[in-house]
């Protein structure tokens, strides 16, 4: 764990203070749970579930904010077996899935979403071409059901392959009325809207949060971190955590706190929990 600059650790100190009144917002993939090749196959952290329910005890929410749906990182995360710890605590654990789109919640164990967008039947219906025209037809397809990520990790070569897809998915995107969400050696491919950032004024305003951390991997949650940066400018204790990898590097000059992975994320969440009780 490295702190980028001697303000961030007086900034990590003053979080700690005001624990009990702190949200803490996390990523799932490449933060809670390692990358792995098959996206189907991801887990959270062997660690996760028990430091989470430490972690609750101390503060004001803990919550998953992620691009996945919510109800398949439930699975993954075992967060129906997490959420009744937390219900046990008298806590409530939420996911917001789809950046924002969806919310699930210990409480009632309800995914809340909307409909799929409108022009995502029709950029499905172009996306085989488009992969015929860029070589990448054994691209993997992860149809979310608001949206669509083409993952290159599993291409022979899947830099050149993102970089190549990247502006042909983006020009349909937009003729569907959607955007493209890039990310690890993944394109995404979404109605345009909801993001991290907006999760995160959401939670601080209807949790009347007093302090807020949010730690991320990737590209997806560079909004949650402006966002973040916005409360901090308003004065509220604030701390960013960069879940740092050698595959992206964007979080990394916004971050106060570095970790190595998921593993960091665990050991610095911990840390936080145990800092939080001892003041
Ligand atoms: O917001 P997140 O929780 O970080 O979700 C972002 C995307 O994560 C998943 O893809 C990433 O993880 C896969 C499994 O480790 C990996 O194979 C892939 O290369 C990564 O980009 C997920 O499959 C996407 O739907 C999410 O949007």
């Amino acid at each position: 764990m490295r702190f980028t600059s001697p303000d961030a650790m007086q900034r990590y100190a003053a979080l700690a203070r005001v624990a009990a009144q702190t949200v803490v917002g996390l990523d799932f993939d490449g933060t809670l749970a390692p990358i792995v090749e098959d996206p189907e196959k991801a887990r959270i952290h062997p660690r996760g579930p028990g430091v989470l329910l430490t972690l609750a005890a101390q503060v004001r929410g803990v919550v998953i904010v992620t691009g996945r749906p919510a109800r398949q990182v439930v699975a993954l995360g075992s967060l129906d077996d997490v959420g009744t710890s937390f219900s046990d605590q008298g806590r409530e654990l939420q996911v917001f899935g789809q950046y924002g789109n969806e919310r699930w919640s210990s409480r009632d164990r309800r995914v809340i979403g909307p409909r799929p967008p409108q022009g995502l039947a029709s950029f499905l219906g172009e996306l085989p071409r488009i992969l015929r025209r860029c070589d990448a037809s054994d691209a993997f397809i992860e149809e979310k059901g608001l949206a669509v990520a083409v993952h290159t990790r599993r291409l022979p070569n899947a830099d050149a392959a993102f970089q190549l897809l990247l502006p042909e998915l983006a020009i349909s995107a937009q003729r569907h009325g959607m955007k493209v969400e890039p990310g690890r050696h993944v394109i995404e491919v979404r109605a345009p809207g909801a993001d991290k950032g907006d999760v995160v004024r959401k939670l601080a305003r209807d949790l009347g949060a007093g302090g807020f951390c949010f730690v991320g991997d990737d590209l997806g949650d560079l909004d949650a971190f402006h966002a973040v940066a916005e409360l901090r400018e308003e004065g509220l204790p604030t701390l960013l955590v960069c879940s740092a990898s050698d595959e992206e590097s964007a979080l990394v000059p916004l971050s106060d706190v570095v970790v190595s992975g998921p593993d960091g994320v665990l050991t610095f969440l911990a840390k936080l929990a145990a800092d939080a009780a001892a003041s």
